[in-house]
C-alpha cells in the first residue's frame, strides 16, 4: 500500500543506463590504445626523417580523433534514461497543482518554402492539446512577412472551431488534420466525413490563393468577418519580406470563447538594421508573449514540426512543475523526430547521434542541448541565472509580472507593436544577456550553452508516443547544404569569446565542457576523413607505404583501435533503438558530411570571418513536390541533385580509392608481403562509395552524379596523384 501511494505520487524517474560500467571500463582500454598510438607516431617523427610530412599529416589527424573520441567517451560516462508520469500530474488534486498558463512559439520563415498548409496543421496540433484551452496562446511569428500564411491562418480559425471538440470528445491522438485524414487506422463517422470535407474545402481555398498570386487581395475574399476587413491592405505594394512595418493580428481570443488564444506576428523589418534570423524572430515572442499573456512555460516550435502527443505539456510539466528541481530548471527538451524516412535511412536523417544517443549522456551530466524545437522553457530562464534576475528595458516585459487587460486592449495591442520594432533592442540586453542568444547560425545550441553556463539545467523527456515530428529533407543537396549551415554555426561558438573550449571548461567542468566541444569542434572530422581518405591511397599507388606491416605489433594497435571505435559505435546505435543497416548509412554520412558540408563550413566560416561572404539563414525547403525525387528517395537511391562543388571531393576520394583499390588488387598476386591496412582501408571506403560509382557512371536519371563534377573530380584526381608522385615519394 506504502509503496502503492508513493508511485501514485511520482511525477517523474531516472535511471542509469545498464551499459556504463562496460563503457567506462572500455574507456579507460581505448585510451590506453590512444596514447600508445601517439607514442608511435612521437617516435617516427623522431627516427625516419624521410616521413615526416607523411607521418606529421597522420599525427594531426588521430590529434583530431583522439579528441573528438574524449568529447563522445565524455556522454557516454553517465547515460540516463528518464521516464515521465503524467496520469500522476493530472490526478492531483486541483488546488495544488493548478494548470499553469502555455505560449507556444511557431516559427515560419518562407511561405514557399514552408507551405502554410504546414503551419496550419503544426499551429492545430497544438492548439488542440489535452489541456485546458483558455490557458493556451499560440504565437506564429512569419519571418516571411506573408499574407500568404496569415490568410492561411485565417482559415484555420474557423475550421478549429470544429476540430479542437471532435478531438476532444473522440479522443482522438493524432491531431494534425492532415495526419489524421489520411489515416487508415480510424473508423469513419459522419462527423469525421463532414470534417474532412471542411478541412479539403480550407486546403483548397488556401492553395488557390497560393497559385493565383503572392499576395491575398482584400476585394478577392469576401469571406472574412468584420474585425478583419481590409487587413491585407497592409501589404502595400512597399511592402517586402525584408523591410515592411508589424504586423500583429490576434486571430482567435480566448475572452470571447473557450478556446486557444492565436496571435499572428510579424516583426518590423528594414534593411538597415539586423534581425538576428530565428533568434531575432524568437526575442520578439517573447517580448509581444511577454505583453499579452506572459506564461510562466514557454514550448518552442519550427512550423513543420506538428504535435503528436496531445499529452506532451503534462509530461513536460512533470519537471517543471516539481518543486525539488524547478527553481533551476531552465527547459525540458523533447527528442526531434522525422515523419517519411525511408527504411534504412539512407542520409542519416535521424540524426540518431545527435538526437537520442549523445542525448541521454548529456541528460545525466547538466542537461541536454536545446534542439531548437520541440522544447519547453521556463520564462524566467530568458532573463538571468537562476539567482540573478536581470531585469528588462521597460517593466511590462517582466518574467514575472501578471498581465490584467485583455490582450485586445488598444494598450496591449501598442505596446506589443512597439517591441516587435526593429529598433526595440537597441542598447538593450536581447541576444546577449538576455533571451535567445545572437551570433551564431545555431541559436539553439549557443542559447542552450549560455543558459547552461549560467546554471540552469535542463532535462530530455522521450515519451513512447513520439511527442513531435517534423519534416528532413529529403535530396542529398539539401542535406549537405543544411549540415554547412551548422558546421558555421559551430565555429561561430567555437570561436567566439565564449568558446566552449575556454569558457565552457571554466563554466560546466571538464564533461559537459567536452559535451558542448563535441559540437564546437563538429567541423574538425573533416581533417582526418580527407586526411585518411586520401593520403595512405596516394602514398601507395606512389608505392609508400604509411602503415605498419601486418609483422609488426603496431600493427594490431590500428586493428584493435579501429575495430573498437566502429563496435562502440554500433553498439550505442543498436542500444538507442537503432538498426544495423540505419547504423551503416549513418557511419556513411558521417563519411559523406566530413567531406562535404563540414569541409565548406570550414572554408564558408573563414570567408565569412575576413568579411568575404555574409552566409545567413538558408532556410531548408520543407515543399517536397517533386514526385520522381520522392520517389527516388523512397526508393533508396542517392539524389545529388542539381550539379553543386559540395560532392566534388567526395567525388575525387572515391575515384582514388578506386584506383588504389585496383592497383592493391593487382599487388596481391605480385607482392610478397601485402599492405593489409592500406588494402583494408581502401576496400573499406570503396564499399562505402559504391552508390557515388554507381551516380557516376551508371545512371541516367535527374538525381546522378553530374557530369561537370564527375568532369572536374577526375582532373583533380590527376593532379593529386601527379602531386603524390613528386611529394610522397
Ligand atoms: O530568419 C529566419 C530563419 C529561419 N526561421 C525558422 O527557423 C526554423 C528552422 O529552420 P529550418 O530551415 O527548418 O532549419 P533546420 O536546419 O531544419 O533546423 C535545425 O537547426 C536550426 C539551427 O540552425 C534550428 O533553429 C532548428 O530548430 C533545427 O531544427 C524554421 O521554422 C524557420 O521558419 C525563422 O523564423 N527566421
Ligand atoms: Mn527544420
Amino acid at each position: 500500500m506504502e509503496s502503492k501511494r508513493k508511485h501514485s505520487t511520482t511525477l517523474h524517474t531516472c535511471h542509469p543506463c545498464r551499459r556504463t560500467t562496460l563503457y567506462r571500463t572500455y574507456a579507460v582500454i581505448h585510451a590506453c590504445g590512444i596514447v600508445a598510438l601517439m607514442y608511435h607516431h612521437a617516435h617516427s617523427l623522431l627516427t625516419t626523417a624521410n616521413t615526416t610530412f607523411i607521418t606529421s599529416l597522420l599525427l594531426l589527424s588521430d590529434i583530431v580523433l583522439a579528441f573528438m573520441w574524449a568529447t563522445t567517451t565524455s556522454l557516454r560516462l553517465y547515460p540516463v534514461h528518464r521516464s515521465a508520469y503524467p496520469e500522476n500530474y493530472a490526478a492531483k488534486p486541483e488546488e495544488m497543482y493548478d494548470f499553469p498558463k502555455l505560449d507556444v512559439f511557431i516559427c515560419t520563415a518562407d511561405p514557399y518554402k514552408e507551405p502554410p498548409m504546414m503551419v496550419v496543421n503544426t499551429t492545430l496540433s497544438v492548439m488542440a492539446y489535452d489541456y485546458p484551452s483558455d490557458k493556451i496562446s499560440v504565437y506564429v511569428s512569419d519571418d516571411g512577412g506573408s499574407s500568404l500564411t496569415l490568410f492561411a491562418l485565417m482559415e484555420a480559425v474557423k475550421f478549429s472551431e470544429h476540430w479542437l471538440p471532435f478531438c476532444k470528445k473522440n479522443n482522438i491522438e493524432d491531431r494534425s488534420p492532415k495526419v489524421y485524414f489520411s489515416s487508415t487506422s480510424y473508423s469513419w463517422t459522419k462527423e469525421a466525413e463532414n470534417l474532412k470535407k471542411m478541412y479539403e474545402d480550407l486546403k483548397k481555398r488556401v492553395e488557390h490563393v497560393m497559385v493565383s498570386s503572392d499576395k491575398v487581395d482584400n476585394d478577392q475574399q469576401p469571406i472574412l468577418c468584420d474585425q478583419f476587413r481590409g487587413v491585407f491592405g497592409l501589404w502595400t505594394h512597399k511592402f517586402t519580406p525584408q523591410d515592411h512595418p508589424t504586423i500583429i493580428k490576434v486571430l482567435q481570443n480566448n475572452e470571447t470563447e473557450i478556446m486557444p488564444n492565436l496571435i499572428y506576428v510579424s516583426r518590423e523589418k528594414n534593411r538597415a538594421s539586423p534581425h538576428h534570423f530565428k533568434a531575432g524572430a524568437l526575442n520578439t515572442l517573447l517580448r509581444v508573449s511577454a505583453v499579452m499573456t506572459n506564461s510562466p512555460i514557454i514550448l518552442t516550435l519550427d512550423c513543420d514540426m506538428y504535435s503528436n502527443n496531445p499529452t506532451t505539456p503534462l509530461h513536460a510539466l512533470c519537471y517543471l512543475s516539481d518543486p525539488t528541481i524547478n527553481s533551476s530548471l531552465g527547459f525540458v527538451q523533447f527528442p526531434q523526430k522525422f515523419q517519411g524516412i525511408n527504411k534504412n535511412d539512407i542520409y542519416a536523417s535521424e540524426l540518431k547521434r545527435p538526437f537520442d544517443i549523445n542525448t541521454v549522456g548529456y541528460d545525466g551530466l547538466i542537461g541536454p542541448i536545446y534542439m531548437g524545437t520541440g522544447c519547453f522553457f521556463n520564462r524566467r530562464a530568458f532573463y538571468g541565472s537562476p539567482t540573478n534576475l536581470i531585469l528588462p528595458e521597460i517593466n511590462e516585459l517582466g518574467p514575472n509580472r501578471i498581465t490584467d487587460k485583455p490582450i485586445k486592449d488598444q494598450d496591449v495591442l501598442e505596446l506589443a507593436h512597439d517591441v516587435a520594432g526593429c529598433y526595440h533592442e537597441l542598447n538593450t540586453n536581447w541576444g546577449s544577456k538576455t533571451g535567445f542568444r545572437y551570433g551564431s547560425l545555431v541559436e539553439d545550441y549557443y542559447t542552450s550553452f549560455m543558459l547552461h553556463c549560467e546554471g540552469w539545467r535542463s532535462v530530455f523527456c522521450s515519451p513512447k508516443r513520439a511527442a513531435f515530428y517534423g519534416d528532413s529533407p529529403k535530396c542529398l543537396i539539401d542535406v549537405v547544404s543544411q549540415q554547412m549551415r551548422w558546421s558555421i554555426g559551430v565555429l561561430e561558438v567555437a570561436f567566439s569569446r565564449y568558446s566552449p573550449l575556454t569558457y565552457g571548461f571554466k563554466s560546466l567542468g571538464p564533461l559537459m565542457g567536452l559535451g558542448y566541444c563535441h559540437y564546437a569542434l563538429w567541423p574538425f572530422w573533416s581533417i582526418p576523413l580527407s586526411v585518411y581518405g586520401l593520403l595512405p591511397q596516394l602514398a601507395f599507388l606512389c608505392g609508400v607505404s604509411v602503415f605498419p606491416k601486418a609483422s609488426d605489433l603496431w600493427f594490431w594497435l590500428y586493428i584493435f583501435l579501429f575495430f573498437g571505435a566502429y563496435a562502440q559505435d554500433l553498439l550505442d546505435f543498436l542500444l538507442e533503438g537503432g538498426t544495423y543497416r540505419k547504423w551503416w548509412n549513418d557511419q556513411r554520412m558521417w563519411m559523406i558530411r566530413g567531406l562535404s558540408s563540414l569541409l565548406f563550413g570550414f572554408i564558408e566560416f573563414t570567408l565569412k570571418t575576413l568579411n568575404l561572404s555574409t552566409q545567413g539563414f538558408n532556410v531548408t525547403s520543407k515543399a517536397n513536390d517533386d514526385e520522381k525525387q520522392r520517389k527516388r528517395y523512397e526508393q533508396e537511391i542517392f539524389d545529388f541533385g542539381p550539379s553543386s562543388s559540395m560532392f566534388l571531393p567526395i567525388t575525387t576520394v572515391a575515384i582514388v580509392n578506386l584506383f588504389a583499390f585496383v592497383w592493391g588488387l593487382y599487388g596481391l598476386t605480385v607482392w610478397r608481403e601485402g599492405p593489409v591496412l592500406e588494402l583494408m582501408l581502401v576496400s573499406f571506403a570503396v564499399v562505402n562509395c559504391l552508390p557515388i560509382y554507381e551516380a557516376m557512371v551508371l545512371r541516367k536519371d535527374d538525381g546522378k552524379l553530374p557530369k561537370r563534377v564527375c568532369f572536374l573530380a577526375g582532373i583533380l584526381t590527376f593532379v593529386l596523384v601527379m602531386s603524390g608522385y613528386f611529394f610522397l615519394k
